[in-house]
Formats: structure tokens, sequence, C-alpha cells
């Protein structure tokens, strides 16, 4: 009985041969869409319907039936109808033996149903074989052809013969299709579209509550509390001078914090004295969104530039030009030369341009076009050592910021160091256990580690052995 649809199967079709036929159950949204993209790629379509006399837009040259008379028709019946009314399949079961079944629904929640849509209809219609496949694509993009971002099209289903069947429709449509194994699969292919961009969220929350907490504190030290004590109104300040600040100190933390689960988990290692035994889950989930915590970081260090150079035409920047000059005029008194604050100002931005070249270089490095043409090793030393000297970099551009006022209690306002010290924790915090790390014989030990040595090897053989270790 298998033989029945391998023969009659065309790979590519092409006009000389007979039109293969699909039936599509539904004529809703989604159903009408695939219905008119498949026969504009060839295939002859039977919908089935509740009311076939009823059933309104449909693309033209479709037949419409009841669903039984439509299932007869081919023996690939995909199914464009919502989970929850699959019920009526149960009376069908005869009729759709030996077919083909695809199912293409969604949920509205990750994991809504204990076992996934696909599985359940293969409880319900045991005698079909059924494959997962479309529920990636929308209506509209089928219509539309914009379907640039989503041509993938994952399937999966128990039945070898089955799921090629439906790939090599996914193809002739002209979408990608990525076979995703057996039907176990589905419950992560229908979750996968419910999903809202998992790996932004973190960097996304952090650098929210970071730029939240910097900017209450800048306001508290740069508009409240002149405001306080001498009566004067700074409140200008929060559209260049307090977002410049924002910037680039959340802009250095989240790069720090890109490296910093990286130093954690060598800390863990050298700790438990082995690498077999799982990090923490926050650790995992940390270390998988370091790449879009550094692209946020990379915008922030982009705004920092931009604010940065328009610093020359600002108002109140002119303005203290002016009367710094003028009042050296009237006390015919020249400010003298100062060498060492020139070598502290032009290190500062030198430093600043340099951090971000590589940020850039980094940020580069890391899209995917990019990193397919480079190898394990070459991603590793340009993730790794240049964002290590990224981060110094940026380090030290801060750190020299500060200058000769860095730690000056005469910069404390009420008791609050600038903003830019308490950037400075992580970052340092950082590279200073890092450096510990690299030191040969801490190194030796975590290499050793990482190629598979473990502390207390005996301990775990005693374990495996089944024997208790008391
Ligand atoms: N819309 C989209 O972009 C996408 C949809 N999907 C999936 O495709 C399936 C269909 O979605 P969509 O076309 O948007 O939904 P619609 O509500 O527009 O269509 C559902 C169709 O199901 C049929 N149906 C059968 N039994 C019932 C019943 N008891 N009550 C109501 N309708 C019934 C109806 O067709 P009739 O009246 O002819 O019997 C109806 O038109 C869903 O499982 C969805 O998750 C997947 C990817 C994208
Ligand atoms: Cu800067």
């Amino acid at each position: 009985m298998e033989k029945t649809y391998t023969n009659t199967f065309p790979l590519t079709m092409t006009s000389s041969e007979k039109q293969e036929t699909i039936c599509i159950f539904g004529t809703g949204d989604f159903g009408r869409s695939l219905g008119y993209k498949m026969l504009q790629c060839g295939y002859s379509v039977v919908f089935g319907s509740r009311n076939p006399q009823m059933s309104s837009l449909l693309p033209s040259g479709a037949e419409v039936l009841s669903y039984s008379e439509a299932a007869q028709k081919s023996d690939v019946v995909i199914l464009t109808i919502h989970r929850e009314h699959y019920g009526f399949l149960t009376e069908l079961t005869e009729v759709l033996k030996e077919k083909v079944l695809v199912d293409v629904s969604n949920n509205l929640k990750i994991n809504q149903y204990p076992e996934s849509n696909a599985e359940y209809l293969a409880q319900l219609v045991p005698g079909a074989h059924v494959v997962k496949a479309f529920n990636t694509i929308s209506a509209w993009a089928l219509q539309s052809g914009a379907m640039d971002a989503s041509r993938q099209v994952f399937v999966c289903g128990n039945d070898g013969k089955a799921k090629q069947r439906v790939v090599d429709i996914v193809r002739t449509l002209g979408l990608t299709p990525l076979d995703q194994g057996s039907l176990l699969a589905a419950n992560e292919i229908e979750n996968y579209p419910l999903q809202l961009f998992p790996m932004w969220r973190l960097p996304f929350y952090l650098s929210a509550a970071l730029g939240l907490f910097f900017f209450s504190y800048c306001v508290l030290r740069d508009v409240i509390y002149p405001y306080i004590n001498e009566k004067q109104d700074s409140t200008f300040r929060l559209a260049i001078s307090i977002p410049n600040r924002v910037f680039p100190i959340t802009a250095l933390i989240l790069l720090a914090l890109v490296y910093f689960p990286g130093v954690i988990a060598a800390i863990l290692q050298l700790y438990r004295g082995t690498k077999y035994r799982r990090f923490p889950a926050w650790l995992d989930h940390w270390m998988l969104c370091r790449k879009q915590l550094g692209l946020v970081a990379l915008g922030f260090a982009f705004l920092h530039v931009i604010y940065t150079l328009v610093i020359p035409i600002r108002y109140y920047v002119r303005w203290r030009l002016r009367n710094i000059t003028i009042a050296q005029i009237m006390d015919k008194k020249e400010n003298p030369f100062s060498a060492s604050s020139a070598w502290l100002s032009d290190s500062y931005v030198s430093l600043g341009i340099l951090g971000f070249f590589l940020f850039v270089l980094l940020g580069i490095t890391s899209l995917p076009s990019v990193s397919n043409t480079v190898n394990w090793r070459e991603f590793r030393f340009v993730q790794s050592k240049l964002g290590y000297l990224t981060l110094i970099l940026c380090t030290a551009h801060t750190l020299v910021y500060g200058g000769k006022r860095f730690l000056s209690p005469l910069s404390l306002r009420w008791g609050l160091p600038s903003a830019y010290v308490l950037a400075l924790v992580i970052p340092c915090t950082v590279l200073v256990t890092k450096f510990i790390l690299i030191m040969p014989c801490i190194d030796k030990t975590l290499t050793r580690i990482r190629q598979g040595w473990e502390r207390n090897y005996k301990y775990s053989k005693s374990a495996l052995n089944g024997r208790s270790d008391i």
C-alpha cells in the first residue's frame, strides 16, 4: 500500500504531468491562503468544508466539497482548523486511513495542552500518518509573498514517507523545509511562533533597569541637588547631559556583563573541580544571551558617540566658553596651559575611539554572515581576546574621564560619588578576576578541568559503582 504514493508522487511537477490534488480541510484565513498558493504552484485543490455551498471568497479553480467527500479526492489532507474543533475527525477515521494528515495548528499559549496538537491528532485518527508543518508561516505572508524572514517550514512526523511528501510540497511552494525528526518535536515547533524574543528579554530588562537606576541617580545629583542647595535650575541637563552619562554607563556595564558569566563559570569549575556538573539554570541562560547583551551594549555606545559629537554646538557649552573667555579678558589673566590636562583629555578621547572601534568590530563578527566565514578558533579569538581588550579600553576611558577628580571628596554630593565611579565596579571586578584566573598556576588547573580532569575522581567512581560514599 505504501507503493501507491511513492509511484504517483512527482518530485518536481511539470505541466505535462497530471496535476496532483491536495485536500485542505477548513475554508478559513489560512486554508484559503494556502489553497491560493498551491493553485499558483500547480496543484489542484479540493477544500473540505462544513457548508460547501456557503463558502465564499475561495480562490477560483478550487473545488469545495463536504469533509468526507473532499478527503476521498487526495491522499494528502491539510487540516487548517483550530485544535478545539478536531472532534469531528473521529467520524472520518475510515476515510482518513493511511492518508498523510498535515497539522498546521498553533495555540494561544506556550504548552497550553499536555500533548502537542499533532500528537493529539495522531491519537484521534490513529490510522493516518500525521505530519506537523506550516505552523510558522502566516496566512498574510503566504498571500502577500513577503516571506523573506519566514521561509522556513519546520516539518516533523513519525512516518518517513509521509514526511517526505510534505517536504516536497513545501519545496514546490518555494519555501524551505527543515526536517525536525519525529512527532515528539511537534511540541517545540508549536511553541516556536509563540515565543517573543526569548534571548533578548534579559538584555532588555537589564538595560532598562540599569538605565532607569542611573538616570534617577544622575537626576538626584545633577538636578535636585543644585536646586535644593543653590536654587539653580539645571533641568536642561535632562535632555543631553544626563542621557550622555546614562548611555555610556549602561554600555560599559552591559559589556562587562557579557564577560561576567564566563568568569563565574570558571570559578565554579575550579571550586567543583570538575566540568561534568551542570551550571545553574540562570548561569546557562545568561551565557546563552551574551551576544544579545553585547549588541544592546553596542547600541548604547553608539548613542554615546552621537551625543558626544553634538557637545560643541550646545548652547550651554558655548555660553560657558564665552563667559570664561570674557572673565579672563576682564581679569587680564590667562589660564596657563596644563600639559597634564591636555594629556588626560587626549587619552580619554583616544581610548574612547579605540574602544568604540573594537566594539563595532565585535558587533560585526557576531553577525551570522560574518561568523559563518571564520572557524571556531578565530571566532573565539575575536570574541574573547578582542572582547577583553575592548572592555579594558572602555574601562580605561571611564577611569581617565574621572582623571584628577576621581574619588575626590569634592565631587561627592550628599555623600554620593559621581555615577561613573559606580559604573566602574562591575567592569573592574570582571577584569581583576579574569586577571587572577589567567595566572599560570590557576590557568593550568582550569585547562586540565576543561580537558576532562576531575579533582575528586575516586569519589565519582565509587558513586558510579553504586557504592555509598560514607
Ligand atoms: N491564520 C494564520 O496566519 C495561521 C493559522 N494557522 C493555523 O491554521 C488553523 C486555521 O487558522 P485560521 O484559518 O486562521 O482560522 P479560521 O478561524 O479563519 O478558520 C478555521 C476554519 O476551520 C473550519 N472549522 C471546522 N470545524 C469548525 C468548527 N467546529 N468551528 C469553527 N470552524 C470550524 C472552518 O471552515 P469551514 O467553515 O469551511 O468548515 C473555519 O473556516 C489554526 O489551527 C491556526 O492555528 C497556522 C499558521 C498561521
Ligand atoms: Cu565616553
